[in-house]
């Protein structure tokens, strides 16, 4: 099997190349300097000339907080770029596997969001990300959405930016109303290969709409304990959403029920905690 991955510079990018080589999958990998998903003639040429048996779409734009103001930057990305890769997906008819996120709810419900609970983004990275799934669900026609949350395990995320604050602070104040299911990189390129396995056999046929996140629910308060586990700084204090200031609404609740994975694929919420030890550990902190 062959599968292109584009965003291959970006934490699951990364993860899924170096699964890739580990497991002997043919990959053919594009960052964004070979590869812009918002250039559409670029992205046919590179789909045609490969023929990959599955496209993987990890590129995004992600700086949630920069989205605000640079709002016409994420939609090209997250909706047109997404786009670009439905089209000509749906034009060879190669299945499409595109990444989305716990930002295209609101946080409101009391339990665990379902895929087909209504979707009603708080911030323009949500809105331009629940654009992108219209967008791949109305042309791609063979495609999968995963759904997922609170991506750790590469350069740029919340444990990463925890160490850093954590040379120079302390205590850091943290957020302890907002739930969700942190999510190693590698976690999701595992589960992205094993989807795409199922997805080119002949006969399957449950394009859709899936969630899969880390299990605990755990607010990241509870996620920088964790992260600071057996040390003794930096202190940390729990405090409200509005005890911290930013220019991006996030929802209280971003908790994905996970059941429609596993009963399609046999997928399982893992524990990222596992994962994050292990991220600690090779860190030496
Ligand atoms: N990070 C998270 O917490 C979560 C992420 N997701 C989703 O998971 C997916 C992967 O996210 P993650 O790996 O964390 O994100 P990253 O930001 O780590 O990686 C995204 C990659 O996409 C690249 N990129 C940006 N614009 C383009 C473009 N026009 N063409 C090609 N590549 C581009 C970026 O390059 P450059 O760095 O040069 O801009 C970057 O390398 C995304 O769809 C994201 O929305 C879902 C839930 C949570
Ligand atoms: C750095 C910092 C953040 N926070 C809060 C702000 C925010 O509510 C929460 C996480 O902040 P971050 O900016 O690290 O993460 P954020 O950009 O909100 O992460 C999101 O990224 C996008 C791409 C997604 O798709 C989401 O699933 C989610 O992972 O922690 C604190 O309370 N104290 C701090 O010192």
């Amino acid at each position: 099997m062959k599968i292109l991955i584009t965003g291959a510079g970006g934490q699951v990018g990364k993860a899924l190349q170096a699964l890739a080589s580990a497991q002997g999958i043919e990959i053919v990998a594009y960052d964004r300097q070979s590869l812009d998903i918002c250039d559409r003639s670029a992205v046919q040429e590179k789909i045609s000339a490969s023929a990959p048996h599955v496209v993987i779409n990890a590129a995004a734009y992600t700086a949630v907080d920069k989205a605000e103001e640079e709002v016409e930057a994420a939609f090209s990305v997250n909706a047109k770029g997404a786009e670009n890769l439905a089209m000509t997906c749906a034009a060879l008819d190669i299945p499409l596997l595109h990444i989305s996120t716990d930002f295209v709810f609101d946080g409101k419900k009391a339990g665990a969001y379902l895929e087909d609970d209504d979707i009603a983004p708080l911030n323009v990275y949500g809105r331009s990300k629940a654009e992108g799934e219209a967008r791949v669900a109305a042309i791609a026609g063979k495609y999968i959405i995963l759904r997922t949350a609170w991506v750790f395990g590469g350069a740029q995320n919340f444990v990463n930016t925890m160490l850093r604050l954590a040379e120079s602070h302390r205590e850091l104040t943290i957020v302890d109303d907002q739930t969700g299911g942190p999510t190693a990189a590698d976690d999701i390129a595992s589960v992205l290969f094993r989807i795409a396995r199922k997805a080119t056999q002949p006969g399957f046929n449950d394009w859709g709409i899936f969630h899969f996140s880390g299990a605990p629910p755990m607010t990241w308060f509870g996620f920088a304990q964790m992260i600071f586990k057996g040390r003794k700084t930096p202190v940390l204090k729990p405090i409200p959403s509005d005890g911290y200031p930013v220019p991006a609404e996030r929802p209280k609740n971003s908790v994905l029920d996970c059941t429609k994975i596993k009963r399609v694929f046999d997928i399982d919420q893992p524990d990222w905690r596992k994962a994050l030890s292990g991220i600690l550990a090779e860190q030496k902190v």
